[in-house]
């Protein structure tokens, strides 16, 4: 296995790794044919950073969130290498675990939680009986663990005893995705990786939620991946951003630098098409043309049949993600045309704008 030191140039700035994705790949067998479903992903996660992982319905979202804990379902095949690096142990190749270690991987080291709480939690058991189960299982210590659940349930401004007596479907929404995340993070995990967890749930609570993950993540120093479709949710959010289309990764960059200055024409038209970063996600205008499906994608660079600035190239070879900037890569040929072609302006701040207009302000 490759140590920190021997990694190839791909998407980082020079931080510290916690989770490194070399080539990976998801693909389902078909009847006509293998459906590849995420190509070919490059990506280290930064120890502490909060990374934003942003797509269009269907561009593979979910199958990157699975495939970072091997959990892609039955028959899809995750290839490539996915990489842990615990904080004071030899690293841990995902894909080669078997179902026991990957189950306390799963919950010792990187948890997970998908959006719809209500199918997470079993109907019948209260939601300390998920605790005390979930703290059993992995032979820790039950009463401290209770202790540590009803701080976070606190820290989650859940009432821990309500909450811990009820069933899930005793609580709204809101509250039972919250102590899902209570629960995802009962044994300590140091990443946690978040696929649509607001999805389901009223704009307010989805900005609320948002607010009380970043206090989350500072205090108990917490790794996060968030999967969204929601740019400007993920935007007040991220420290850095990743945008997949046609699943395949195509920009990646601290947040600033995506809502100032992306280089990718499709991060960009999504962008144009997010009219306010303050506005939800519903006033939203849709991008011109429609994106492929895994059994349509263009030869080339996959986003050039909707690109205006396209050129023979790019129907012929497919671009890796080239290096923009220190710690910004767009898979791109032609990012300052990019730039100039597909102009947009961006109204409302996010905490990142903010910051850089105060910054310029003081120059
Ligand atoms: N079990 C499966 N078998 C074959 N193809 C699948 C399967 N599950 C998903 N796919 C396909 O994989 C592609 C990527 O799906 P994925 O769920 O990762 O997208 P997504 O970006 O998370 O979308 P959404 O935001 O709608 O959840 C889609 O084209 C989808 O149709």
């Amino acid at each position: 296995m490759s140590t920190v030191d021997e990694r190839a140039d791909v998407p980082s700035t020079n931080q510290e790794t916690i989770m490194e994705l070399r080539d990976v790949s998801v693909t389902f067998p078909m009847g006509r044919g293998d459906s590849r479903v995420l190509d070919n992903v490059d990506i280290d996660v930064e120890r502490g950073e909060i990374l934003g992982i942003v797509g269009e319905s269907g561009s593979g979202k979910s199958m990157l969130a699975s495939s970072m804990l091997d959990g892609v379902e039955d028959p899809g095949i995750t290839t490539g290498e996915v990489t842990y690096y615990p904080p004071d142990a030899d690293p841990i190749s995902v894909l080669d675990l078997d179902d026991k270690e990957l189950n306390k991987l799963r919950w010792e080291d990187v948890a997970m939680v998908f959006q719809g709480a209500m199918n997470s939690f079993n109907p019948t058991m209260t939601i300390r009986g998920h605790f005390r189960e979930t703290l059993e299982a992995h032979n820790a210590d039950v009463e401290e663990g209770m202790r540590r659940a009803r701080n976070l349930l606190s820290d989650l401004y859940l009432e821990p005893d309500r909450v811990l007596d009820s069933y899930a479907h005793e609580l709204s929404g809101g509250m039972s995705q919250r102590a899902l995340i209570a629960l995802s993070l009962i044994l300590q995990p140091e990443m946690l990786i978040m696929d649509e967890p607001t999805a389901a749930l009223d704009l307010l609570m989805q900005r609320s939620i948002v607010s009380l993950l970043e206090e989350l993540a500072d205090k108990y120093d917490l790794t996060m991946v968030f999967i969204t479709h929601d740019l400007p949710l993920v935007a007040k959010l991220a420290d850095r951003l990743a945008v997949l289309y046609a699943f395949e990764l195509v920009e990646l960059a601290p947040t600033e630098d995506v809502l100032l200055s992306s280089s990718h024409p499709y991060t960009r038209a999504l962008l144009r098409a997010t009219p306010n970063v303050n506005a939800p996600l519903e006033e939203m205008k849709p991008i011109e043309g429609v994106a492929p499906n895994p059994s349509s994608v263009p030869k080339g660079c996959s986003y050039h049949p909707r690109c205006p600035v396209a050129t023979e190239q790019c129907t012929k070879s497919d671009p890796s993600l080239f290096e923009v900037d220190d710690d910004h890569r767009a898979a791109c040929f032609y990012p300052d045309e990019a730039r100039e072609s597909v102009p947009f302006e961006l109204d409302g701040e996010t905490e990142h704008t903010a910051d850089l207009t105060s910054n310029r302000g003081g120059q």
